[in-house]
């Protein structure tokens, strides 16, 4: 469904002396199979949109080709956008416009007649749970609400291809889990591929089949999160002791099955790869070498610990790192990319952007 090598893109900001190249992205490559449920995972700033846009025909690459639904994104970009659904990270709807009109023009937009367009319209209402909505204007609805209905909008030609940015960013917990369940319905009932970018390490894990990990542009990782879990990090295992001599026996002795053993306090800590079978022997060793545990905790991998294994950083570091370094960007002013096709109201759809009708 989805093939990239090599995606580069490099935006200019500021002019003259404040001139700077942003290299968003550094040479991706991408292979997503027909039906699987991808997540594209990064810090603020890693690439992820600009990936995204490149993927939908909103971004032209600097180097490297794509296709998408069999389509040439550079060549064939009418066929692409025909293809896929693309949910963007504000939204695609017009505040001030009922609803199910937007959905019906939208569909119209791909050439479906106006009947067809209701009828699959009223049918998503029902299933994205906007019973009731049509004729309420997006700027009455709640946020879960909004983001349900840029998801009826995406949704409308029936795409085989759906790209979701951000979807659940900025929704409260409730109703983040509650659209989990739809896109998950996305390929269950409709039988989509879905991409979908996010920086929510929970919602990578919970919807991902696959987990492609972008830090600096560049992809870290590719895998299923248990592989993920299980190749890089090891569980992390947490004993506690009662005195400093029993501190440095437990810090020796898990040191033999622990290359990252840490003390604090009476703490010892360490990550030891399948911990379910390397425990037991240790507390054999422990309790022969007269050490009474006051507790022991083993916990499972997550995905910031993935991250923080593969590039040195935690997810929430790279994404200060990440607000950091645009802050100084900014301060270099708005440059020639600004506008074009990547600095284009987000808001639209990937048919409408650049005024163009499937
Ligand atoms: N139009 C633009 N002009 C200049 N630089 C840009 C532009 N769009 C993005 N960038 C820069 O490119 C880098 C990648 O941005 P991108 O939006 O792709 O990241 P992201 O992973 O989607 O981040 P987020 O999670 O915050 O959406 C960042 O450093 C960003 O500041």
């Amino acid at each position: 469904m989805i093939r990239a090598r090599g995606l580069v893109h490099t935006f200019h900001t500021g002019q003259g002396k404040q001139r700077r190249e942003v290299q968003a992205v550094r040479g991706v490559d991408l292979d997503v199979a027909e039906g699987e449920v991808v997540g594209f995972l990064g810090p603020n700033g890693a690439g992820k949109t600009t990936t995204l846009r490149i993927l939908t025909t909103l971004l032209k690459p600097t180097a490297g080709t794509a296709t998408v639904a069999g389509y040439d994104v550079a060549t064939q970009p009418v066929q692409v956008r025909r293809s896929i659904g693309y949910c963007s990270q504000v939204g695609s709807t017009f505040s001030g416009a009922y609803a199910g009109d937007e959905v019906v023009d939208h569909g119209m937009l791909y050439g479906m007649s106006k009947r067809a367009a209701v009828a699959k319209g009223h049918e998503l209402f029902d299933r994205l749970q906007l019973d009731g909505l049509w004729r309420r204007m997006p700027k009455n609805m709640s946020g879960g609400q909004k983001r349900r209905l840029d998801i009826a909008m995406a949704l409308i030609h029936s795409p085989s291809l759906v790209f979701l940015d951000e979807p659940t960013t900025g929704l409260d917990p409730q109703a983040r889990i509650n659209l989990w369940q739809h896109i998950a319905d996305l390929r269950t009932k409709e039988g989509a591929t879905i991409f979908l970018t996010t920086h929510y390490l929970d919602e990578a894990d919970a919807l991902a089949d696959r987990i492609v990990i972008i830090d600096r542009g560049e992809i870290v990782a590719s895998d299923t999160a248990d592989n993920l879990k299980a190749a890089v990090a090891g569980d992390l295992v947490d004993l506690e002791v009662a005195g400093p001599e029993q501190v440095a026996i437990t810090r020796d002795k898990l040191a033999s099955i622990s290359a990252d053993v840490v003390v604090e306090g009476h703490h010892v800590r360490g990550r030891v790869p399948r911990a379910g079978r390397a425990v037991p022997g240790l507390l054999r060793d422990l309790e022969g070498a007269g050490v009474a545990l006051e507790s022991i905790e083993v916990l499972r991998p997550t995905l910031d610990d993935v991250f923080l294994t593969l590039t040195g950083r935690s997810l929430r570091d790279a994404e200060a790192d990440a607000a950091v370094a645009d802050t100084d960007l900014d301060a270099g002013g708005p440059g020639p990319d600004e506008g074009g096709p990547g600095g284009s109201p987000a808001g639209a759809s990937a048919a409408t952007e650049e005024g163009v009708s499937a």
